[in-house]
Formats: C-alpha cells, structure tokens, sequence
C-alpha cells in the first residue's frame, strides 16, 4: 500500500461546539441499475426501526430522476454530488466498479451535519443504531474487515492466510515487521463531516497511487490514527458468516452488509458460492420482508420533529467510551 497519510486529528486549539449542527445517515447512490432499491430497502429498515434521523442519498448525477423522485417518496433527502476519480492509474482495482466508490469523498462536505452514519446501499439496519450519532467526536468508527475472500487474492495477508479477524490462527511473520494496522470495512462508518478534512482528502487523493480497493484503502490509509474498531454487530459483512463464525453471534448483529458475490437480495439467486447457506437465505428473506412491507412506506405525517432528534438515550456503546470533549477535526499537513 503507498505510505498512510497521517491525520492528526486533535489539537488543542479549542473545541468546536458541533452541537447545534444536525445528524442523519447517509448512503450513495450511482448508475441508473438496480442499486436504487437497496437504497429504499435501507430507508425502510431506518424507519422499522424507528430512528429519529433522516437518510440523505448521495447521488451522481447519472442516477435518473425517476430514481430520485423513488427515493424523495420513501422520505430520503437526495443531493447530487459531482463524481471524484482517482489519479491516472493502471491500477487493477479487486472490483472494476469500485473505480466509482471514490466519490463517497464527497459526504465529508456535508457540512450542515455534525455526525452522520455512511451506509452502503446493499446494507440494512435491523436493530436502532442511532446511538452511533452520540459518540465522541474526533474518530472514525467502523467495523473490522476480513482478508479472507478471494477479492483479497493480490494481497500478502491473503497469500499467507492472515487475518485480522483471526490474527493467532496464522500469525504475522516476524521478519514482516508489525502486522498490518487495523482495516476497516467503507461499506459503513461513523464520520464528522468537515470542510477542512474533506480539503485535506481531496487533496491527498491526488498524490496517493489507487490501490486495489479504492477508496476503501484510501480512507483506512487517512484515517488510520483516529479509526476506532467497534463490534461486528454494527457491520456483518456476510463472508464472515464462513470464514470467522466465531465471531459471530447472529442474533446479535445489528447492521447486515450484503457484499458477498450473490448476495446482494434484490438480484439474489442463490446460486453463487456460499448463497445457498440457510442463515444467507435467512439474511436475504429478512430484507424482501422489510422492502415488501408496504407500511413502512414514508407517510409525510409520521416525520419526526427535528427538536425531538436529541431526545435521545445513550445506550450501551456509549457506556464503554471514553468521554472526549467536542474536539473538531485538525488535519496535519500531509507528510506525503
Ligand atoms: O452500480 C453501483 C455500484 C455501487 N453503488 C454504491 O456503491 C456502494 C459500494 O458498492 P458495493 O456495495 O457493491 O461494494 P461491496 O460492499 O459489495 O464491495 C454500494 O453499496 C452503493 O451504495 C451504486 O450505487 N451503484
Ligand atoms: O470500493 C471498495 C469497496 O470495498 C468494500 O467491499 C469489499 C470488502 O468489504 C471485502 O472485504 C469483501 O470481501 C468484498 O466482498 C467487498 O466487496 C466495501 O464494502 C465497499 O463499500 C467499497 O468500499
Ligand atoms: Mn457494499
């Protein structure tokens, strides 16, 4: 991977009082495909269970209108980003259409928000997670990736079996140094839009050479100081279900993320590798019955008043953090 671009995130040059600013989720939406549906079964999960913040949709402008006016009915906030690409590269990214994934960047200059929740369009929410929205400012939270997948095939952890999920089974070579530090999944994450780090990443897009998983390597390469890894519950990504079911404890999960090859449920056919599981038929059931479920269809009357958003509960994630006081994102100049 080209050299991390260090963020140093805190300074003490006094807090920002974020406060007053608004929180929501938000997810991306790009092409005129069938993605658009994942992003109206995520509202319809938002709402069964019952979270107090609004999905913003970020789309490119090639997501068709008759999309968006979709998305606007199922109460989504759509805004309509400009693509980023990366710099000229030969790269061969895991996935060809990651090349587009850059332009997630964009929803750090969200500024009208103080904290959002980014969720891709192919996961769903089963259980409320909006206490996400009242952790400690000046981290990037978000769940533990997995090496283990044949997407993984260009990297060294996947060539000696390595993983992070599973760091004793097959250890770190000693004469490799420390092991790899703590990647995170982009499919989900908890991030404080800022102008000025939206700067800084745009900036240190165009000096870091892509790499096979785009802007995922990316975002794991400037957020590496400040990433704090929380539970599995917040981020199945469904390889897991095979290749660490030890860490899984499915009644638990809160956020399921359908990335595997197959399973993505509204063109799932169960034929791939794996999608013929009894808990993957499970998963992809349990989205149809909240995409079905014509009464968690948007009603204008059932909006939740924006005074109301803070009336809320910190429950037990919160109880194991730390209070930090408000601290806003201060980038360090770029070492690169
Ligand atoms: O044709 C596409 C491909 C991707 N995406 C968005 O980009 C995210 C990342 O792609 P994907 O989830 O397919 O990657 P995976 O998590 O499976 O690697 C998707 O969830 C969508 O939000 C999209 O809108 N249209
Ligand atoms: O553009 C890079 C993408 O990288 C990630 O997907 C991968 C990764 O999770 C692997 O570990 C899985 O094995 C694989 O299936 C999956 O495609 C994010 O989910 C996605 O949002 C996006 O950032
Ligand atoms: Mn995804």
């Amino acid at each position: 991977m080209a050299p991390g671009v260090p963020v140093d995130v805190f300074s003490s040059s006094g807090k920002v009082n974020r406060g007053y600013l608004k929180k929501a989720y938000v997810t991306f939406l790009a092409g005129n495909g069938d993605y658009f549906k994942g992003v109206v079964g995520l509202a319809k999960g938002l709402r069964k269970v019952k979270s107090a913040y609004p999905l913003v949709v970020a789309v490119l402008p090639d997501v068709p209108e008759e999309h968006r006016e979709i998305l606007r009915s199922q109460g989504c906030i759509v805004r309509e980003i400009e693509p980023i690409y990366p710099p000229k590269n030969q790269i061969q990214f895991a996935m060809a259409h990651f090349v587009i994934n850059y332009s997630k960047l964009r929803i750090w200059n969200f500024e009208e928000y103080s904290k959002m929740v980014y969720l891709d369009a192919d996961i769903q929410v089963y259980e409320n997670i909006d206490h996400l929205l009242d952790t400690p400012h000046g981290y990037i939270y978000a769940v533990m990736d997995c090496y283990c997948e044949k997407v993984w095939s260009h990297s060294f952890q996947y060539s000696i079996g390595y993983c992070q999920q599973c760091p004793d089974r097959v250890k770190w070579p000693a004469e490799m140094g420390s092991p790899p530090p703590l990647y995170f999944n982009a499919g989900m994450f908890v991030f404080e839009p800022c102008h000025l780090t939206y700067e800084k990443l745009l900036e240190a897009l165009q000096i870091t050479p892509p790499t096979p998983f785009a802007e995922q390597d990316f975002l794991n390469m400037f957020f590496q100081k400040v990433y704090k890894p929380i539970p599995v519950a917040y981020n199945l990504v469904l390889a897991m279900l095979w290749r660490h079911p030890e860490n899984v404890e499915l009644d638990k999960v809160k956020v399921v993320h359908y990335c595997a090859a197959g399973s993505k449920p509204w063109r799932y056919t169960g034929k791939e590798e794996n999608m013929e599981r009894k808990d993957v038929k499970m998963l992809v059931a349990k989205w149809w019955d909240i995409y079905n479920d014509e009464s968690l269809d948007f009603k204008a009357e059932n909006l939740v008043p924006e005074a109301d958003q803070t009336t809320f509960s910190k429950p037990s994630i919160m109880a194991s953090m730390p209070d930090q006081p408000a601290i806003s994102y201060i980038p360090a100049p770029s070492a690169a």
